[in-house]
């Protein structure tokens, strides 16, 4: 169940005085390292919506629509039959024709459930209500319903369901397996919707191994396994995944887009985003015209993060190697980063009351996996910045502020992107708030 929540979210939208980037960039680098908030804004302030493309259904399920489904004709497009049994004039008995030929007063046919009605058929009479004998006489059996003959019954007529000109899914629908299935039966091959952003990853490190137990010096590769999942849950399409070693050409031929595939719109680096010799992230960006848009965050863990873009416009993140740092800055930026460019928002943090003193972090956000005991949020235990334990049983993670936040009052709570939201029930969902 979801801790108390003193507070409404707060879904950050774009907002005018901040949408110059450069503005905002420029002033965080005048001082110390962003702040957390900041980072997050500056995140999602940093990049416009892709533009919208139209795919074919299939590839439709699961985007924002954004442009609506008309029905361009009645739906059912022509009357027909709810049963099987006879399309028949009048009220019996009744003389068997040929099916799909007008019937006249007195005239029956057989027809198939879904089939198109004669023209001058009344009715159509269930098989379990007509009795026909030879090939040519009907008539009603004695203990038939009442009313089985009467005019209209077990008729679908044409436009039943909508008429022509109505909005069937109106623009900003995330779609659903049923909205396609609606879409197809209304005759639409294609749909226009918000492009996702592609999402590359670039696994770096020499000592990080993909298979087995790690010998002393190696370490299981911690992202491989599961980040592409994360990058679909954050509204990503996961775009193709390279491994490289610890050299300055491996990541400059990484960054510069020796990708297979389509070209990502947002590269995810792990590691090599300290300052040590083996740390290429910054030169490789450099080397290869681009601009830090964002070079360490003030928060724990996970502070060496980058954002960086490229002159063609795609934006690289460089997260930490250490798996639990990486994780949290993969929410600070990543998932403001990928609504920007997937044109929706992002929530906020709701407040729970802390059942723990957490102690103060001057000038840095602490961000701590927790759990909900009785309404109340507690730091998980196995929370250091290369832990994964607390991560994995957490309920949200908990932005502590620099002051630090006392037993009983309320802390900013997030949601992981695998965890319920810390919401009140009326609250929009992760991907509802699409931007017309
Ligand atoms: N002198 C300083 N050293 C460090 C500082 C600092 O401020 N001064 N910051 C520490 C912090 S905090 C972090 S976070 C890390 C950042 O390191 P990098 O991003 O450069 O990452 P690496 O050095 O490549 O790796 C760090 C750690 O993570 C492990 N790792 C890397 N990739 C994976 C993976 N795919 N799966 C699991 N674990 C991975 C790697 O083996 C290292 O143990 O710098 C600190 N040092
Ligand atoms: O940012 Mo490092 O965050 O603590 O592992």
């Amino acid at each position: 169940m979801l801790a108390q929540e003193v507070a409404a979210n707060t879904p950050l939208f774009r907002t005018p005085e901040l949408t110059d980037t450069r503005e905002l960039t420029d002033s965080l680098q005048r001082k110390h390292a962003p702040t957390w908030a900041e980072a997050r804004q500056l995140a999602y302030h940093c990049a416009a919506p892709l533009p919208s493309s139209t795919v074919t259904l299939a590839e439709a399920i699961g985007c924002t629509l954004t442009s609506e489904v008309i029905a361009h004709q009645g739906l059912p497009h022509y009357a027909s039959s709810a049963m099987d049994g006879w399309a028949i004039n009048g009220g019996g008995p009744w003389t068997i024709t040929e099916s799909g030929r007008p019937l006249s007063a007195g005239g029956a046919s057989v027809i198939a459930t879904g089939g198109l009605l004669p023209s001058g058929a009344t009715a159509v009479l269930r098989k379990e209500s007509g009795q026909a004998s030879g090939d040519v006489h009907l008539s009603l059996k004695h203990d038939a319903k009442p009313g089985e003959t009467l005019p209209g019954r077990h008729i679908r007529p044409a436009g039943e369901e909508a008429t022509a000109g109505d909005v069937l899914i109106p623009a900003g629908t995330l779609l659903n397996p049923a909205h396609i299935a609606l879409a197809a039966v209304a005759g639409h091959d294609h749909l226009q919707i918000q492009r996702k952003p592609r999402v590359a990853v670039v696994l770096t490190g020499s000592e990080v191994v993909t298979s087995g137990e790690p010998a002393p010096g190696q370490v299981r590769d911690a992202f491989g396994p599961q980040l592409d999942a994360v990058i679909s849950q954050l509204g990503g399409v996961p775009g193709g995944r390279l491994r490289i070693g610890d050299s300055y050409d491996e990541w400059l031929t990484a960054l510069a887009g020796a990708h297979e595939g389509q070209r990502p719109d947002v590269t995810i680096t792990t590691g090599g985003t300290g300052k040590s010799g083996t740390d290429h992230f910054r030169d490789a960006v450099a080397a290869l015209g681009g601009r830090l848009l964002l070079d360490g965050i003030a928060m724990r863990p996970g502070h060496p993060a980058v954002l960086a873009e490229l002159p063609d416009g795609r934006f690289i993140i460089g997260l930490p190697g250490n798996p639990l740092a990486a994780m949290m800055a993969l929410m600070t930026l990543g998932e403001p980063l990928l609504a920007a460019l997937g044109n929706h928002c992002f929530q906020g943090s709701g407040h729970v009351i802390s059942g723990a003193d957490l102690e103060p972090t001057p000038g840095k956000t602490r961000l701590v996996p927790c759990t909900f005991v009785h309404e109340l949020a507690f730091p998980a235990s196995h929370t250091g910045p290369g832990m994964m334990r607390g991560l994995a049983w957490a309920d949200g993670y908990m932005a502590v502020p620099p002051e630090g936040v006392a037993a009983g009052a309320p802390v900013p709570v997030l949601p992981l992107p695998w965890t319920a939201p810390i919401s009140s029930p009326n609250q929009r969902g992760r991907h509802s708030g699409w931007h017309a």
